[in-house]
């Protein structure tokens, strides 16, 4: 083709186009025919692949044929489940014929659908299979054949729901109005200098920073913006309804875009007076409460407001999973759903502690005055509910189980000068007893179980506790306890039992106590206990066997198949036999190497050790009580 000055004109260079090229053109057209045609086949065979995967993964994951001829009223419907963030309601409100039930599985991007009729199910595959749901959503109907093995929902993902609640949490649902709620957000001033961008959402405090790498306050540095005149109609009706016993002082601002959360974390006790309250605002949102191995997940919704006190403030931690969305039950379809984020911010108000600033609660853990030490006010309700309660519920399995006397013990025993006066603390069903005939035996235990049955058998028992003993100074010659000082859950107390057991003593009596040691294969001889735990451990009792103390979860559970991880543990008693309560958690401290005796050295006046030994899990020591001229 050859261009001249002419060929400016369009008429002459179509027409020369035309004429020169037309045989090039219609070349062009067809290869453009076959690209479309191509595309479209190269779209149907990615329809084709995704529909064999498809096939592939729920024919996988759930045993379920899916065919494409219709063959009863259910159908699959991948595009349309959790993992897209749909819920139940969405898909009901959506589909039409209406299915009767829909099935959604976490994390999954297909549901199961019943229709009223195999006609409807043919109808909605006709309908919408290889339409769009939305941009991301594209729909892909089946038939499914085997539908026995559509498997139901794992509600197991929304029990915590029901159960685990922490004690002191309430949620006030529509605390405030929706026009209230406008106002606030309208009103909320975010000073781009003073907010602070974390990771996972924006955040502004009022009166003081809460400083959320200790998840405490500065109170020497007061922030030059209060909470703001605006809010001060719903900080009265907070102060008004009882949630905050005061006026708070300070305020936390967070704004949590979909996809953002807030890391699991326990408000530092030190700082705060009372509860936490905390007013949600824009939308519904799930967090979770953990205490040890639990985990309760409590929705917020919109325009509600959570109060934490007691447990759910002090004895656990409270977070926000980063997702876009939360599974939840479904209140109108049964099952689970699915509950879509959407901006939300929350006001968290707080008062400062001031003065005394150490924290009494019953949760050492996650307390930062008490360090994970018990405090001593709350030791004896703790061996009241996790020994003393526990013994009387298992005392009848217990006795049918512990027969046989310690070998050591009954040399002990046995060696006892005739006529000497002996006290067995914590006798259980008194093993100890009539192993020698020329000795006063005492025993003494909590257990009413215990008491019961040594008596049955004639043996002297009175109940009292080994921090008190109800006996004169300098009477018994010898004293034995065994395994029961691991029981008691302070030092303090630890070191008032020992006195005690001194003091009841005569001058050149002879004392034998066993304790559990934290290391349970001291020299490769795993003790007989462990073994034995762990020939048990193919016993996995159902969940609703075990009785944890819902207070007591900052304590760790023994895991019957490893070492003591702590020094302080929750240790479960197992009863086979027993259908309901199989579980029982008694608490422990198990003893380091050298800790006996320390502590029997260190209360006053000191005995002498004649003997410290391990033996078979346990640190036992054989002391004396010195004679003072
Ligand atoms: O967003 C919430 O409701 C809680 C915020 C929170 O726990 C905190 O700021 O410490
Ligand atoms: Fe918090």
């Amino acid at each position: 083709m050859e261009l001249n000055s002419k060929d400016v004109n369009g008429e002459v260079f179509l027409s020369r186009l035309t004429l020169e090229d037309e045989k090039q053109s219609e070349v062009l057209a067809a290869s453009q025919v076959e690209r479309e045609n191509r595309s479209v086949g190269k779209a149907e065979r990615k329809k084709i692949r995704k529909v064999a995967r498809i096939k592939h993964v729920v024919a996988e994951q759930c045993g379920v044929t899916i065919s494409d001829e219709p063959t009863n009223e259910w159908l699959v419907v991948w595009g349309l489940g959790i993992a897209f963030g749909t819920s139940k309601e969405e898909i009901m409100a959506y589909l039409d014929p209406q299915p009767v039930e829909v099935r959604l599985f976490v994390d999954q991007s297909y549901s199961f659908l019943r229709c009223d009729s195999q006609l409807d199910a043919s109808k909605l595959k006709e309908k919408y299979h290889g339409s769009n749901f939305s941009e991301r959503q594209m729909l892909y109907v089946g038939f499914v054949q085997n539908s026995e093995e559509i498997p139901e929902e794992d509600i197991r993902q929304i029990m915590s729901f029901q159960s685990n609640i922490p004690n002191g949490l309430s949620v006030f649902g529509e605390f405030i109005t929706k026009e209230e709620e406008d106002l606030i957000i309208k009103n909320l001033y975010v000073d781009p200098t003073l907010v602070s961008n974390l990771k996972k959402r924006t955040v502004q405090h009022f009166g003081y920073e809460f400083r959320y790498g200790k998840n405490d306050v500065d109170a020497d540095s007061p922030l030059p913006n209060k909470i703001p005149d605006y809010l001060k109609p719903f900080v009265s009706k907070i102060v008004y309804c009882g949630a905050l016993p005061d006026e708070p002082d300070q305020l936390t601002v967070n704004q949590y875009l979909p996809g953002q959360g807030i890391p699991p974390h326990c408000d530092t006790h030190s700082c705060f007076e009372g509860p936490i309250v905390s007013l949600s605002l824009g939308s519904n949102v799930v967090m979770d409460f953990r205490q040890a191995n639990s985990i309760a997940s409590v929705n917020l919704p919109a325009r509600s407001l959570l109060v934490m006190r007691g447990t759910s403030r002090y004895g656990c931690t409270h977070g926000i999973t980063p997702r876009t969305w939360d599974v939840i039950p479904d209140e109108t379809y049964g099952g689970i759903t699915v509950q879509a984020r959407k901006l939300r911010i929350s006001l968290t108000f707080r008062k400062l502690k001031r003065g005394e600033l150490a924290c009494h609660c019953r949760f050492p853990s996650l307390c930062d005055t008490q360090n994970g030490k018990i405090a001593d006010d709350n030791a004896s309700v703790l061996e009241h509910d996790l020994v003393h309660k526990v013994y009387e519920d298992i005392a009848e399995h217990f006795i049918e189980t512990r027969h046989r006397p310690w070998p050591k013990v009954k040399e002990f025993v046995k060696n006892l000068i005739p006529g000497d006066r002996l006290l067995d603390i914590g006798c259980a069903n008194g093993k100890y007893f009539r192993i020698n005939h020329d000795i006063l035996e005492v025993g003494m235990d909590m257990c009413t179980g215990f008491l019961m049955t040594c008596r049955a058998k004639g043996n002297n028992v009175v109940q009292a506790n080994g921090l008190f003993l109800p006996f004169q100074d300098s009477y018994f010659e010898s004293v034995i306890s065994i395994a029961v000082l691991h029981h008691i859950s302070t030092k303090e107390r630890r070191m008032r039992f020992m006195s005690e057991i001194l003091r009841v003593m005569v001058p050149g009596g002879i004392g034998l106590i066993y304790v559990w040691a934290k290391d349970q294969s001291v020299e490769q001889t795993q003790s007989t206990w462990s073994k034995r735990q762990r020939e048990r451990n193919s016993y996995n009792p159902p969940d609703s066997c075990v009785d944890l103390v819902s207070d007591y979860l900052f304590l760790p559970v023994h895991d019957r198949d490893n070492e003591f991880s702590h020094n302080d543990m929750l240790v479960p008693w197992v009863n086979h036999q027993e259908k309901k309560y199989a579980v029982r958690h008694r608490y422990y401290h198990v003893f380091n190497e050298g800790e006996l005796e320390e502590l029997i050295t260190e209360t006053q006046p000191a005995p002498k050790i004649l003997e410290a030994y391990y033996e078979q899990g346990n640190w036992v020591v054989k002391f004396q009580k010195l004679v003072v001229s």
